[in-house]
């Protein structure tokens, strides 16, 4: 019997609706080395949700983050097209946010200054946005640090300084490739607690890069799997556990299913 959870990738477009925000039509990257060409993507359709949290899982070299930097706008795809409501990718939009694995922050500037770096970018007045940013460095945790500089900050503080930025200037997209990746477990799971608070309590539209398949389906409610050598998609996975979710959502069995699920549809490739 078919499994309701999970829908197979092959049939295009499946998941489009008018809640769709981004939607990639028969994606392809082929980057061109000396060796030869290496197909990153094939054929990749995607469609993401407004308000979802969207995760792209997969080891190594399977095209996650070159499928995250053409939705991105920074790669252009070789065919196919990426769109952004209906309107095709061609450049990064500041609808969307931002953010790499590690933090990114200038050492001279305190924790408000690198907050308020990307005002300065985009030519706002730092003053209108001293506020917001205020709120945003207190809901990460920061308050006590406002005036502290990154080398007095841990790894998984500096990582918060680098949400309060994207978060700042209310991003209706998130892109993140492997945030977290870098931190101790006990971080890394606070870290993912307080992302998942924060993006849903704003409503904001997340795609997650992660390598680990229990970080996906808990943060997620679609899991898009992925397999190399060509990367494309064999499966996206609907996460129907409730909301909000807690530790203890991991003890729930249908999360072991979910998690099991994954791991078949990566196959040979785990
Ligand atoms: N700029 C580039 N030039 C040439 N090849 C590239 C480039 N970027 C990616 N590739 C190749 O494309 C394939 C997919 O790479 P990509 O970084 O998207 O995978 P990934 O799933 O994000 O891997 P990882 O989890 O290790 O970051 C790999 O074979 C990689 O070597």
């Amino acid at each position: 019997m078919p499994n309701p959870k999970l829908q197979l990738v092959g049939a295009p477009f499946t998941g489009a609706s008018e809640r769709s925000v981004i939607q990639t039509r028969s994606i392809s990257k082929i980057f061109s080395l000396p060796e030869g060409p290496v197909t990153a993507l094939k054929d990749v359709n995607i469609t993401v949700n407004k308000g979802d949290f969207v995760s792209f899982v997969g080891p190594s070299g399977c095209g996650k983050s070159t499928l995250l930097n053409i939705i991105a706008g920074l790669l252009p795809p070789s065919s196919g097209t990426a769109e952004l409501y209906g309107e095709a990718i061609t450049s990064p939009s500041r609808r969307m946010g931002f953010m790499f694995q590690t933090a990114v922050l200038l050492p001279w500037r305190t924790v408000e200054a690198n907050v308020l770096l990307p005002a300065e970018v985009y030519g706002l007045k730092p003053d209108s946005v001293r506020e917001k940013a205020r709120s945003v460095i207190e809901a990460v945790g920061l308050k006590d640090f406002i005036k502290a500089y990154p080398k007095q900050l841990s790894g998984g503080m500096q990582q918060r300084v680098a949400l309060a930025r994207v978060l700042t200037y209310e991003p209706e997209i998130l892109l993140m490739d492997e945030p977290f990746g870098a931190l101790d477990e006990f971080t890394r799971e606070a870290m993912n607690l307080e992302l998942m608070r924060i993006t849903q309590s704003a409503g904001i539209t997340c795609i997650f890069v992660t390598h680990n398949i229990t970080e996906a389906v808990f943060l997620s409610d679609k899991v898009v799997v992925m397999t190399p050598r060509p990367g494309k998609v064999s499966g996206v996975l609907d996460v129907q556990l409730p909301r909000p979710r807690e530790i203890d959502t991991m003890k729930d069995p249908a999360f072991a299913d979910m998690i099991f699920e994954v791991r078949s549809l990566l196959g040979r490739h785990i």
